[in-house]
């Protein structure tokens, strides 16, 4: 079996660089947030989200997480203003998430993690695609929020309820008519950094945009994305869990604040 990448003692995020050079780049994420040095910018503008529910497609274990797909074939679902210039279009959502709950986001703030992390991403229409996007400097915008216990949630526990169908590594399911506007907070207040995605390729194309709020999730809620597998049906069986990437070197980036 190829040595795929993951997230285990042989394949983990201390081995990427090995296969994949940007590891070592100038602009990797996720980072550390140290609240203090985050300047306020007050050229800043507010996040601008339109998410149309019909777009929301199927939900897919890719062996690394789930994903929720949305067709993106035209401008219904979009984020615009914040610190990104003209229009990018909602591609999927996923999540990073840890085997307990004190840990398992992939961006920490004040060296303090969450949980889980959910990802919105994002691809400016510049481009004639989500792949075309994928590796330029301005080709992706993804909406970072932080999953703190609580409350059970009952948005997110729609998704959770379609995990059943997708246990294992390329198992796929029907998910139509899910509004991802439900799963943010109420506040769109964010930081913001030039930064990568975290998972290989580690392409150094984000526009990272990070919530100050978090949304709430059970232990029992956790322990539902616990009960995904790595692994493809029919192999040995791993528990997808600590699917999140350390913080990286800043490098002299500065994150900047939406907010005083
Ligand atoms: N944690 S994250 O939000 O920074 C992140 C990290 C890596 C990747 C993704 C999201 C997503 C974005 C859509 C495609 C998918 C993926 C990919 C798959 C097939 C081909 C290219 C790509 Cl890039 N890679
Ligand atoms: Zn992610």
């Amino acid at each position: 079996m190829s040595n795929a990448w993951g997230y285990g003692p042989t394949n983990g995020p201390d081995t990427w660089m090995e296969r994949f050079p940007n590891a070592k780049g100038l602009r990797q994420s996720p980072i550390n947030i140290v609240t203090k040095e985050a300047q306020f910018d007050p050229s800043l503008k507010p996040l601008k989200i339109k998410y149309d529910p019909y777009n929301s497609r199927d939900i897919l274990n890719n062996g690394q997480s789930f994903q929720v797909d949305f067709v993106d074939d035209t401008d219904s679902s979009t984020l615009t203003g914040g610190p990104i210039c003209g229009t990018y279009r909602l591609n999927q959502f996923h999540f990073h998430w840890g085997a307990s709950d004190d840990r398992g986001s992939e961006h920490n703030v004040d060296g303090a993690q969450f949980p889980c992390e959910l990802h919105l991403v994002h691809w400016n229409t510049k481009y004639s695609s989500f792949r075309e996007a994928a590796d330029k400097d301005d080709g992706l915008a993804v909406i970072g929020v932080f999953l703190k216990i609580g409350a059970p949630n009952a948005q997110l526990q729609k998704v959770l309820d379609a995990l059943d169908f997708v246990k294992t590594k390329g198992k796929q399911t029907t998910f139509s008519n899910f509004d991802a506007k439900t799963l943010l907070p109420h506040s769109l207040d964010y930081w913001t950094y030039e930064g990568s995605l975290t998972t290989p390729p580690l392409l150094e194309s984000v526009t990272w945009i990070v919530l100050r709020e978090v949304i709430s999730v059970s232990s029992v809620q956790m322990a539902k994305f616990r009960s995904l597998f790595f692994t493809g049906e029919g192999e040995p069986q791993i528990s997808m869990v600590d699917n999140y990437r350390p913080p990286q070197l800043l490098q002299g980036r500065q994150v900047r604040a939406s907010f005083q």
